[in-house]
């Protein structure tokens, strides 16, 4: 077999050079992923080396999944072997083996942002505190960015510099909540995803013997995407290899978008003062890409003054311009990505999967989603509101958590009362006060609850830790699919779900037994040993964004920008490039930030084979509000004779005189196009809005003309008048898919937006 044959002579460099530290910094499309593969494959088959001993992190458990199915082409079965997945997945495993030591139960819950925002909520409450000024997000944020960098609660209680910040930011009391935080998670055996890292970082600082044990087991450690690793994964890293120093990592700085979650770039850079006799490794040739799309991303990545010096080039043919297409608005823009890419799959004969729609925000998606609907295109979106963030889904796994580890408050809180049982608000948080008052398990509290709640809700808990005990036996000597298809009946959850007979408990109702087949598909995948339902919770509560797309079917690919790193597709469009989106006026706040933003359009452009497309539209409803756009200024920084504007879309269109505008950007730049007109809009009939995540309805007592607000089914809209007809009072809303409507503002739920 003569693998090394598929390599150029740098690669075949750094696939061979399998001891001592490497470290490969190369351009988008350059082979790194293709370089780990490879060198994986040579070490066990040309070394003999034990799969078992190697250990491999990447982005995402998908790209961990067809990176050992690559290996396993290349050198057979044993490749299963190796230890392979994201920081969190490995990580994860090795805690569950090594809880005792650190204080946990081996059947610990891992919270997802949704548990940990309400513990916080939670929090915040019983401090008295304002949940305006310590909204969960930002608190969130906050403590997840401390442990990222490894300081725990008590460091940052202690550091001055970080109290000041929290001090300027009126949130003194930023380090008593993340203190109580980290209790409250301990006292319910839960770690967050951040926990997985410092928990093993603590683990690995306080028991020598396991991490000796952990050196010895990984004799060889790989990292890809080793640009967006944070200081906390990197110790891990470091710490691990440090016995046998075969370390191999492969990034690149140029594509280093993780910053805001904590990614350190400096890594990069300490990494050559770690690692003295650093072998370094540079790709140069891009394989992926036509030369006009190598040119164009090398031209925007110039821009920025913070980057390592590199070349890229292809001797790929030059292909196609890249294509710059001008919408009149966000609808329009969808109408045009989606003939557009109807017109292409013809013309080329592609498949959908040819595809991809990057975005900057999920937000995007809507106009998208409903353009290529019409057009009968088949497509998938990857991230945003997965199937394990339903409700339904949330709820019937509430139930499999809790039994599984009774001291799970967030999953309590959420099956408690739901199929309804007549155990109120008051009744809950009793029990929860029961609990930390005198410091008692949960589950003991909720076992003895009849004794301090008496009437309807005491006997009602009794029945639930009746249930609850029941399911707990069916844990010890079933497996995950048969206890997890018992709970579900056995709780209600699925007759509840069967008896709403409208569509969306119908889909509900769908959603459950699909969630029941994922579990059954588990249990009968030989690749899985423990089949038990502990098990099975890990592994779902560990899945990334990218890891959900597990049907075949040919569809085009939708997901944001930071999703799509590491993967191609021979035709991608890049859509919304407005100033305000993209850079996102969110984000920017300094020089570093805009160069993180260049970065991640760098990043998007090298996910195209052959063809790329930029569009941009000059109208846009955010916030509930039609916006004017400008295009991005990043369209201006391309090399102009690397992209053509798009007359046929723009000519075509039904557009003010003024609108049309030929020639190619650059020369002239064209930021100061004339405002556009408004395009008129028909009310759409379409699917329901989804709520935002901390939606709340606020008081409307003082609500007026000319405010935004959100309706948890209409959307966004803006008040156009209030009235007053008696005792009601009434606004009529002009909302931005629904049209005009009138509310009674007694009744309506509405959040305003400002
Ligand atoms: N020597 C080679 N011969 C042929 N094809 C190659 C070679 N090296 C890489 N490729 C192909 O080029 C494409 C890009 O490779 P790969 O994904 O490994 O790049 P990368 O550097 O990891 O990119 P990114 O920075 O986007 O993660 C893949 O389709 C890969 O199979
Ligand atoms: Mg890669």
């Amino acid at each position: 077999m003569d693998y090394l044959k598929e390599l150029n002579p740098p690669q075949r460099e750094a696939v061979e050079r399998t001891d001592g530290p490497v470290m490969i910094i190369a351009g988008a499309g350059s082979g790194k992923t293709r370089v780990l593969t490879y060198r994986i494959a040579h070490l066990i088959y040309s070394k003999g080396i034990d799969p078992f001993h190697i250990l491999s992190l990447t982005f995402t458990n998908k790209a961990a999944s067809e990176m050992k199915h690559r290996i396993e082409k290349l050198v057979g079965l044993e490749a299963r072997n190796t230890w392979m997945g994201t920081f969190h997945s490995i990580f994860a495993k090795i805690l569950r083996v090594e809880s005792d030591k650190i204080g946990y139960p081996s059947n610990f819950t891992i919270y997802d942002t949704d548990d940990s925002k309400s513990l916080i909520r939670t929090l915040v409450k019983e401090m008295r505190l304002d949940d305006k000024v310590y909204k969960p997000s930002v608190v969130l944020s906050r403590i997840s960015g401390a442990k990222n960098r490894l300081i725990s609660w008590s460091a940052y209680q202690a550091d001055p510099f970080v109290r000041a910040d929290d001090e300027a930011a009126m949130r003194p009391r930023m380090g008593e909540i993340y203190q109580k935080y980290q209790d409250r998670l301990f006292k319910a055996g839960a770690m967050d995803f951040d926990d997985l890292l410092f928990n093993t970082n603590v683990l690995f600082r306080d028991h020598v013997d396991v991490l000796n044990k952990y050196q010895q087991r990984f004799k060889y450690v790989m990292v890809d995407e080793f640009q967006d690793t944070n200081v906390s994964q990197y110790l891990i890293t470091k710490k691990l290899a440090s016995v046998h120093q075969n370390i191999c990592v492969v990034g690149d700085d140029a594509q280093s978008i993780y910053a805001f979650r904590g990614a350190d770039i400096q890594n990069i850079l300490n990494f050559e003062k770690d690692y003295p006799d650093l072998f370094v490794v540079k790709l140069e040739q891009n394989y992926r890409s036509t030369k006009t799309i190598v040119e164009a991303a090398n031209s925007i990545i110039d821009k920025n003054k913070a980057q390592l010096k590199k070349t890229v080039w292809t001797s790929n043919p030059d292909g196609e311009l890249i294509e710059l297409i001008k919408a009149t608005s966000d609808n329009e823009e969808g109408r045009i990505v989606a003939t557009t890419i109807f017109e292409e799959k013809n013309n080329k004969k592609l498949n959908n999967s040819d595809f991809a729609i990057l975005y900057r925000t999920n937000s995007q998606s809507r106009a998208i989603e409903e353009a290529l609907r019409k057009m009968n295109l088949t497509y998938k979106i990857v991230g945003g509101l997965s199937f394990y963030q339903r409700k339904e889904i949330k709820d019937l796994m509430a139930y499999l958590r809790f039994a599984v580890n009774p001291a799970d408050e967030e999953a309590f809180k959420r099956i408690i009362n739901y199929p309804k049982r007549g155990i109120g608000d008051t009744s809950v948080e009793k029990m929860l006060v029961a609990a930390y008052d005198h410091d008692t398990p949960l589950w003991e509290v909720v076992q003895n609850a009849h004794s301090f709640l008496g009437g309807k809700a005491g006997s009602a808990v009794d029945d639930f830790a009746t249930m609850i005990k029941a399911f707990q036996i069916d844990i010890e000597r079933k497996d995950a699919y048969e206890v997890a298809n018992n709970v579900a009946k056995q709780t209600g959850l699925l007759r509840e779900l069967y008896e709403d007979k409208t569509i969306e408990g119908l889909n509900r109702y769908e959603n459950v037994q699909e969630l029941l087949n994922a579990i059954k598909e588990y249990v009968d995948n030989p690749e899985n040993e423990d089949k038990s339902l502990g098990s099975f919770l890990q592994e779902i509560a560990l899945l990334t964004d990218n890891d959900q797309d597990k049907d075949q079917t040919d569809a085009i690919t939708l997901m944001t920008i930071h999703s799509s790193k590491g993967l191609e597709f021979k035709q991608v469009f890049v859509v919304g490039m407005e100033e305000d989106l993209f850079p996102s006026q969110m984000m920017m706040q300094s020089r570093e930030d805009l160069e993180e933003e260049r970065r991640l359009f760098y990043v998007a452009t090298t996910r195209a084979m052959e063809k790329l497309y930029l569009t941009y539209a000059l109208t846009r409803y955010r916030f509930g509000r039609l916006l004017n756009c400008e295009p991005s200024r990043f369209l201006e920084e391309i090399d102009g004779s690397r992209i053509k504007v798009n007359k046929k879309m723009t000519a075509t269109r039904e557009m003010p005189g003024a609108l049309r505008r030929e020639g190619l950007p650059g020369s002239q730049g064209f930021i100061g196009i004339k405002k556009a007109q408004p395009e008129t809009r028909q009310p759409i009939q379409m699917k329901i809005h989804t709520p935002s995540p901390d939606f709340k309805p606020s008081n409307t007592n003082n609500l007026q003309a000319e405010q935004l607000v959100e309706h948890p089914k209409f959307g966004f809209g803006k008040v156009q008048k209030i009235e007053t007809e008696g005792l009601n009072r009434k606004a009529t809303i002009q909302f931005e898919h629904f049209g005009e409507k009138t509310l009674l503002l007694s009744f309506a739920k509405l959040r305003i937006i400002d």
